[in-house]
């Protein structure tokens, strides 16, 4: 369990982002320490992750850069999707009911889903993650906060228009049950219906950066690029964990 100190200004407010995410500029407050640890941490843990939220409609190509991110800046890759996938393909007692879930297009209860990733948090040996495709729901949103007791430091958003996100996934031939047109068709509209709260919540927090999700990999690639590159660098200069986010008890 990590605790993290109210964050003292916002990580980089709403009018320097973009100046960020062309490598100008970035201020941020810092605010790491973990307080009041009555539950010992790992010394490994005695920091808070560094985390950041992978939001996009189905095939916008949040895994694609997740790749990208993690080849150049080393951040743990958590796919809610594949962890799901996994507990179907390892026949686990919710293999069944996430396997019709998923089918249909339909979101796995949260308690499901976040247990699943809190699982992979704590057994990793990394302090940076990126979360993709989580959370899908305000309520993914809140239950994560209640049992992981953690906020994401950074929030992606692709932003792909319908019509490309469905030539994406009818062409994407992996195998996934979900990808025809019927269950795409739910899937956008479960998107429409339940994600976007969950990016404008984020847009409100000022976390949110928003990507224009068409184009080549590598042009998409070039404006994630500067917002990992700040926190980098802020890191390096002053050789702290370059965090703000809290959940306060
Ligand atoms: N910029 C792009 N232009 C064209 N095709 C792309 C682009 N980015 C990803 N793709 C392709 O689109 C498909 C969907 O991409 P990806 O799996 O990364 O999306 P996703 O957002 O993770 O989807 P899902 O939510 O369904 O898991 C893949 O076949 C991928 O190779
Ligand atoms: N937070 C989540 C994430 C995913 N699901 C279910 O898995 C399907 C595939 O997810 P991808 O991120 O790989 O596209 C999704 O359509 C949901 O059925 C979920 O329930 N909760
Ligand atoms: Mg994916």
């Amino acid at each position: 369990m990590w605790r993290r100190v109210t964050l003292l200004s916002p990580m980089i407010s709403s009018s320097s982002r973009s100046q960020a995410a062309f490598g100008l500029t970035a201020r941020k407050s810092f605010a790491t320490e973990i307080i009041n640890s009555e539950e010992r941490v790992s010394p490994s843990k005695e920091k808070a992750p560094f985390i950041t939220f992978v939001l996009g409609g189905p095939g916008s190509g949040k895994g694609t850069q997740c790749e990208r991110i993690v080849e150049t800046f080393g951040l743990t890759h958590l796919s809610a999707g594949d962890l799901l996938r996994r507990e179907i393909a390892l026949n686990t007692k919710n293999g069944a009911t996430i396997l019709n879930l998923i089918k249909d297009g339909k979101i796995v209860p949260s308690e499901v889903t976040v247990k699943l990733l809190q699982k992979e948090l704590e057994s990793s040996d990394s302090s940076k993650f990126l979360i993709d495709g989580f959370p899908r729901t305000e309520e993914n949103r809140v239950a994560f906060e209640r049992i992981v007791r953690a906020d994401p430091d950074v929030v992606l958003f692709f932003d792909c228009p319908e019509e490309e996100m469905v030539k994406r996934v009818l062409n994407r031939n992996q195998g996934r049950v979900d990808d025809n047109i019927t269950t795409m068709r739910k899937r956008l509209k479960i998107f429409e219906a339940l994600n976007r709260p969950v990016i404008e919540y984020y847009k409100n927090k000022g976390k949110l950066y928003t990507i224009n999700a068409v184009g080549d990999v590598d042009d998409i690639f070039q404006q994630v690029l500067p917002i990992f590159s700040s926190f980098e660098q802020l890191k390096e200069s002053r050789n702290v964990n370059p965090k703000t986010s809290l959940v306060e008890n």
